[in-house]
């Protein structure tokens, strides 16, 4: 039997709703995560899986190359669409909304291989995700999702872009503001280059650039798809760092990462991932001893090859 079924937080589905181990009140899952599943050419990369993530609280996501890990992020941010199951966030029923209506509920994400836009400045970048939770300058946003309404959207903003309203003003001094603090969290990296183009940038930098504009838009939910890859133990400490900051801002974050130091360090819980289900999750230290989770990693290394994580 996996250690993991000792972690008292597993029991948390027998308890009646709401209530927590000492009968008192427990926020509302942030993100639930319920029987999801996708497939790809009838292989189950996600195989009705289900997890929650509190309000404050930090989750990650760890399994072998191929476990379903990215798929999973995938299917919550809306990349791509689930074939079964239900997500919800805040309450609110996200799993048939588009990319970019999730986005605009409170979910913001970075990915695997780093997606900044190249010619735009640092600054751009970051600025760019912010158009999403625009209201005074984009009073029509709503008309964009209607096809034969998108028109008029355009033309409304246009024309407030052109003449401004002291709503849209007040919009975009805030919009600077923003900017320049997300800035400010990278600011020994990120300061000196926030007007350079990001095809001029470090891996690193650029992997920096998208985590703040992830952030800019105030997410309910920060979703991390290993966002040191490809960076040197000293860069990766950087990460930590920030990561363990926004954990003390409240900040729900939700990381797939492949340096387990780094999981141990900054996750409240850790969700363990093969063959597309879940085979563990609980507290850090009671996943990382689960005979079950050493067992998946060692096969690959014995047999499989594959996994650098234990
Ligand atoms: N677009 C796709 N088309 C076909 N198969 C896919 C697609 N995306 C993922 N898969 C398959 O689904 C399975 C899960 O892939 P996924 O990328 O989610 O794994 P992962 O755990 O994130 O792996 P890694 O640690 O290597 O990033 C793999 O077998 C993968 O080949």
């Amino acid at each position: 039997m996996s250690n993991a079924l000792l972690d008292p937080t597993l029991l948390d589905g027998l308890r009646p709703r709401g209530t927590g181990a000492d009968g008192g009140r427990v926020p509302r899952a942030l993100l639930e995560v319920d029987r999801l599943e996708r497939q790809f050419d009838g292989l189950k990369a996600v195989d009705g899986i289900s997890f929650t993530v509190a309000p404050r609280e930090v989750v990650s996501i760890i399994g072998p190359n191929g476990s379903g890990k990215t798929t999973t992020l995938n299917l919550v941010t809306g990349t791509i669409p689930p074939h079964g199951g239900r997500i919800t966030l805040d309450g609110v029923r996200i799993d048939t909304a588009d990319a970019a209506r999730i986005a605009e509920f409170g979910v913001a994400r970075t990915f695997q291989n780093g997606r900044a836009f190249a010619t735009l400045s640092v600054a751009d970048n970051v600025e760019v995700g912010m158009h999403s939770t625009l209201r005074a300058s984009r009073p029509f946003r709503s008309l964009a999702h209607l096809f034969l309404l998108r028109w008029v959207a355009l033309l409304g903003e246009l024309f407030i872009a052109i003449i401004g309203t002291p709503a849209s003003r007040r919009e975009r001094a805030l919009i600077d503001a923003t900017v320049a603090a997300e800035i400010r969290r990278f600011e020994d990296r990120l300061g000196p280059r926030r007007d350079d183009p990001a095809y001029s940038l470090s891996y690193a930098n650029r992997r920096r650039t998208e985590i703040a504009r992830a952030l800019a838009v105030r997410p309910k939910l920060l979703v991390l798809d290993e966002p040191t890859a490809g960076m040197n133990p000293s860069e990766t400490a950087e990460v930590l760092e920030q990561l363990l900051d926004l954990k003390a801002e409240g900040q729900a974050i939700l990381l797939v990462e492949h340096k387990l130091d780094l999981v141990m360090s900054v996750s409240d819980r850790v969700i363990v991932m093969d063959g597309g289900r879940i085979i563990a999750q609980g507290r850090p230290e009671v996943v990382r001893h689960d005979p079950v989770v050493v067992e998946a990693y060692l096969g690959r290394r014995r047999g499989l090859g594959g996994s650098d994580l234990l």
